[in-house]
């Protein structure tokens, strides 16, 4: 995020296979729930949040991408939606590992939430909420536990949750010395650029 104010942002959904990652992202920016998506593709979506003025990328990820594709986005996003099903055991467990190549990639700085996804299946629940709370507490985020199908609301939540941890964090690195140090300097070349223009165009007219 190279800017002063939250005006952009980059999110990356990341999660096992079917968890229901574009049907999330498609919910948060259609307000819908189409139930059927191409399986395992990536797409980029551009959305404005009118209200807020703020730009979000958003970019769903397909499951099986190579680690240097999952690498490559990792070091891209401003935050993530790490999401898995209840109904789904085996994507838990690649949520726990894609736990830890974000952390190995990233530390534990970058804005994650975590997103226990079909929340209206739970006849067939095959992961906890204690796990869930375990992996949470692991990531020392939060977590919400939706169904996407069902509603927006959860939906939302998590997405505005992430935008306040990645204000937040974007705040943060604004304050660190480092950075307050190369705004002085981009700032003091900007103006010296300003003055020498000024001079320049002065020169000329007094050619003429
Ligand atoms: N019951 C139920 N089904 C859901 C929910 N969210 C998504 N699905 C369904 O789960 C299936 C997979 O959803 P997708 O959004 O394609 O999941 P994905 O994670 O993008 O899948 P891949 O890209 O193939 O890994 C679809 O049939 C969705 O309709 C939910 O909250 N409840």
């Amino acid at each position: 995020m190279s800017q002063r104010r939250f005006s952009h942002a980059k999110i990356l959904i990341l999660g096992g296979s079917g968890v229901g990652k574009t049907a999330f992202a498609v919910r948060f920016i259609t307000k819908r729930y189409i139930g059927d998506y191409a399986a395992n593709t990536e797409m980029m979506y551009n959305h404005k949040l009118v209200a807020s003025d703020i730009t979000l990328d958003i970019l769903d990820t397909a499951f099986d991408m190579p680690e240097e594709t999952s690498e490559k986005h990792i070091k891209w996003t401003d935050g993530v939606v790490l999401m898995y099903s209840v109904t789904d055991r085996n994507s838990y467990q690649a949520a726990c590992k894609i736990k830890d190549q974000v952390f190995n990639l990233r530390g534990p700085e970058l804005p994650l939430v975590l997103v226990a996804n079909k929340h209206d299946l739970l006849t067939a629940r095959a992961v906890t909420e204690d796990e869930c709370d375990n992996l949470a507490a692991e990531m020392d985020c939060p977590r919400f536990q939706i169904s996407v199908a069902e509603g927006q609301d959860g939906v939302n939540e998590a997405v505005e949750e992430l935008m306040v941890l990645m204000k937040r964090q974007l705040v943060k690195s604004l304050t660190q010395p480092e950075t307050v140090v190369a705004l002085e300097k981009k700032s003091r070349l900007y103006s010296m650029k300003k003055a020498f223009k000024k001079r320049i165009v002065r020169s000329r007219s007094d050619t003429f």
